[in-house]
């Protein structure tokens, strides 16, 4: 991020002084775990303290884990603060809290999760991934995009997910929700671009954080009795159960999605996870669509012995390079 934010920020008056004024100040959202959690820790910290942090939350209650990971940086290169991106009034007030208004680089982090039948879910609960993930978003830039068009510079990066580029079984209302980002992201950027503004998709695979047990947790206690018999065991006994295994085998963590994010500059897309691209890439081989599907279909429900033991062996080539690498050894 910082070198595409390379310019002198504009604006003056409020800053106490010159070194403050040079730092970009960069808002992230969803800060009470996970990734806006392990982001705003490490860009608070960064050692050429390049950046201000304005870490939020909807639910201030919840800081503690924050204030605890900033340490000596709480209050001087990072500071918390309310938003709920459901809600254009904390959005508002919240950025009418920074000097001069001025964002440099916004992380729009803050999301949630769903999985399921969808005869299993209601409308309703719907809503609220869409209202959260997607209209988040919208409100975000609602507010924040005209000042960054005024300045000509601004950095906007968007955690979407690899269910941003393809759906993934029983996640169908998530990866709606992902893909009207990036639809959206793609119509933007166009125009942005005639502003110097830069828009950044990050596209994770599964993340060890809250998400993946809030996600479980749901789905365990999800009543399928809407759903037939076939359609309720396919959830029960092939999602739900190689669940903690594709986060285990494949699963990066909040801090490595962090580290990627702030190391390179990063372009219009950007997937995270080295391990899931071959996943994403069918979708790219195939344009008729139907060889990623195949794929899919075959790994679930045709070589789920293979599928497993495949994740397996990942897992054990994981720890043996984690393994390797903690005796010190140089990985080969
Ligand atoms: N974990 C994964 O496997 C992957 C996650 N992602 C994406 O990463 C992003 C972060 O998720 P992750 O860190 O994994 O999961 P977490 O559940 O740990 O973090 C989600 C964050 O979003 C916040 N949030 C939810 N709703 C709102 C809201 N209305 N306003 C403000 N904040 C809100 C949560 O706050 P609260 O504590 O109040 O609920 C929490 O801080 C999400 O956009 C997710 O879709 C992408 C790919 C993979
Ligand atoms: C890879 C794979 C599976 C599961 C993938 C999962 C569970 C991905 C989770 C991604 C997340 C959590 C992204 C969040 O945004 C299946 C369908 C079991 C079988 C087919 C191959």
């Amino acid at each position: 991020i910082p070198q595409s934010v390379a310019k002198e920020p504009g604006g003056c008056c409020s800053y106490r002084n010159s070194e403050e004024m040079a730092r970009r100040n960069v808002l992230i959202t969803g800060c009470s775990s996970g990734i806006g959690l392990a982001l705003a820790v490490k860009m608070a910290k960064d050692e050429q303290k390049r950046f201000k942090v304005y870490a939020t939350m909807r639910n201030l209650a919840k800081k503690e884990p924050l204030e605890e990971a900033a340490g000596q940086r709480l209050g001087k290169t990072l500071e918390i603060k309310q938003l709920d991106v459901c809600d254009e009034q904390s959005i508002k007030a919240c950025v009418n809290s920074i000097p001069d208004r001025r964002i440099d680089v916004l992380v729009s982090n803050a999301g949630m999760g769903l999985i399921g039948p969808i005869e299993c879910q209601t409308i309703e609960e719907m809503k609220t991934v869409m209202d959260t993930n997607f209209f988040g978003l919208v409100r975000l830039l609602k507010e924040i995009l005209p000042d960054m068009k005024r300045r000509k510079s601004g950095h906007i990066v968007i955690i979407s997910s690899v269910m941003g580029i393809q759906g993934i079984l029983f996640n169908d209302v998530y990866a709606a929700s992902k893909f009207a980002v990036e639809g959206f992201c793609e119509s933007l950027a166009i125009q942005a671009l005639k502003f110097k503004l830069q828009l950044s998709l990050i596209e994770p695979g599964p993340v060890v954080t809250e998400f993946e047990r809030k996600v479980f947790e749901d789905g365990m206690k999800m009543d399928l009795s809407a759903a037939d018999k076939e359609t309720a065991e396919m959830f029960t006994n092939i999602y739900l159960k190689n669940y903690k295994q594709i986060f285990q085998s494949l699963g990066q963590s909040a801090e490595d999605v962090a580290e990627i994010i702030l190391a390179e500059n990063p372009p219009f897309r950007h997937q995270t996870n080295t391990l899931y691209t071959p996943m994403t890439t069918l979708k790219y081989a195939d344009p008729n669509g139907d060889l990623p599907i195949d794929i899919f279909y075959k790994m679930v429900f045709q070589h789920d012995k293979v599928f497993s033991a495949s994740l397996n062996f990942i897992k054990l080539l994981r720890w043996r390079s984690r393994k390797s690498f903690d005796l010190g050894k140089p990985s080969q």
